[in-house]
């Protein structure tokens, strides 16, 4: 009989590959990057400046994914984490550095992006930044009932895994959270109908500090006097959102929900988009005014203008603003932001400004100068066609570097060269990376 085939079942006893290496940059989650044989590798948790000895957890062909085994020389930006979850938690990715070297971090990380594509002079403004803890007015936490112990955990979703973090304190969050969330912890599991409940989203809107539950059955009667009792206690509102129906306080009392620019009163509601740390929104308006040099004379475009959020504070500085955005509720309250704070000067519509038809629309040669925050998605199909447009100064706000860097090489195959650029510490102790940069036409 002829043997075909021989299967030798050998056991995989290859040992993970151990190496050294410095790191020298950190990449868009945050992890240490270091040159290793030619290939990028990214080790988790570890500072530029320091020395590694990493295990190799995946070696492909252009870049090596290492855990970090030990750090042989530490970085003197190295710090002890002020949250007690950082470890485990993936809402923070950069809470073991200082923040003054995050944002160094950050920069560098930006400037690496641009020099990729030869885009490397940036003219570097000073970076704007504010406090570092307790900056985030709106945080979302999951909720998950655990059948077994009969419990209700609130938190957030782990580094590395799906799973989640239990925590009763976000260092992030705005100050008045700080206690109200271990309350609301217990009592959240003491709800009857616990098992019901989804999501937790905390909102910092002065005066009021707003919980809203997103239940997936409507509360019961026993379980809204809990939730009343608990609001009272704890000098906060809470809303239950069931279903696809909008969120509603559990006193029934209907409140108009603003935040406060320059003067400027801002309404919203809570399903909106809104800036979440308020301290740099602020200096990031004020800067986009500056660096603009609105004159009474010109006519502004807002690309991606949400509730008039940049829309508004400008106007009061040139002759006429026009808003486009998606969202048409977002439209709807940039309209009535508009006529509540008397200005006149403002129009808004809804366009999707991804589609070219819808571009096309747009009467480009009108605006002396455009504005544009997008999503993270950028906007690509808008500045290949910025030959057409007529303004002088662009101001693009970015909150991904990647489309920022690709839309600036449209950008400047149109003629417009970056003669500004700061970062604006929007996300402290997270890798997120907020840029704005100002482009001329030359
Ligand atoms: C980063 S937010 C900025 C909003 C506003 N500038 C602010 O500061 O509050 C991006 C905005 O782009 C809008 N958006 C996303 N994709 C869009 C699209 N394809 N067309 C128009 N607007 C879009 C979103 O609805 C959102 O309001």
């Amino acid at each position: 009989m002829v043997k075909l085939f021989s299967a030798t079942h050998k056991k995989n006893t290859k040992q993970p590959k151990a190496i050294e290496v410095i790191i020298d940059g950190i990449n868009h989650q945050g992890h240490g990057v270091a040159r290793h044989q030619g290939k990028v590798c990214f080790v988790e948790g570890a500072l530029p400046g320091e020395t590694w000895r990493a295990k190799v957890v995946e070696d492909k062909k252009h870049f090596i994914q290492a855990q970090g085994l030990k750090c042989l020389t530490a970085s003197a930006d190295r710090q002890t984490p002020p949250c007690k979850w950082a470890e485990t938690c993936g809402g923070c990715q950069l809470q073991h550095m200082q923040p003054q070297a995050q944002i160094t971090a950050k920069q560098s990380f930006v400037e690496g992006l641009f020099s990729k594509v030869k885009l490397h002079t940036l003219p570097w403004q000073t970076n704007l930044q504010g406090d570092d803890l307790h900056y985030r007015n709106r945080v979302r936490l999951a909720a998950w009932y655990e059948g077994k112990q009969d419990k209700l955990h609130i938190g957030f979703r782990q580094k590395r895994s799906k799973k989640l973090v239990a925590v009763d304190r976000c260092l992030l969050a705005a100050k008045p959270f700080e206690t109200i969330l271990s309350a609301l912890r217990l009592q959240l599991d003491s709800l009857k109908d616990k098992k019901y409940v989804q999501h937790v989203e905390l909102h910092q809107v002065d005066p009021w500090s707003i919980i809203v539950l997103r239940v997936a059955q409507p509360c019961c009667r026993e379980d809204i006097q809990r939730l009343t009792q608990f609001s009272e206690q704890n000098n906060c509102v809470v809303f239950v959102q069931s279903g696809t129906s909008p969120a509603l306080p559990i006193d029934g009392v209907a409140r108009e929900l603003s935040y406060s620019i320059l003067g400027l009163k801002m309404h919203f509601e809570l399903a909106d988009f809104i800036q979440v740390n308020h301290q740099m929104n602020q200096q990031m308006i004020e800067q986009a005014i500056s660096w603009l040099d609105l004159q009474p004379s010109d006519k502004v475009l807002d690309l991606f203008c949400g509730s008039g959020n940049f829309s508004l504070p400008i106007s009061q500085h040139c002759q006429f603003v026009a808003g486009i955005e998606g969202s048409e509720s977002a439209v709807q309250r940039a309209q009535h932001n508009a006529q509540t704070n008397q200005l006149k000067n403002c129009q808004f519509s809804t366009k999707n400004l991804a589609e070219q038809a819808e571009l096309k629309q747009i009467n480009w040669g009108e605006y002396d100068k455009i504005l544009l925050d997008p999503s993270r998605d950028g906007a690509a199909l808008l500045c290949q066609q910025a030959h057409n447009w007529q303004a002088n100064s662009v101001l693009y706000i970015a909150c991904d570097a990647n489309s920022l860097v690709r839309d600036s090489q449209f950008l400047d195959d149109a003629g417009y060269k970056i003669s500004k650029i700061a970062l604006v510490d929007m996300f402290p102790h997270t890798a997120h990376v907020e840029t704005m940069a100002l482009f001329k036409r030359v």
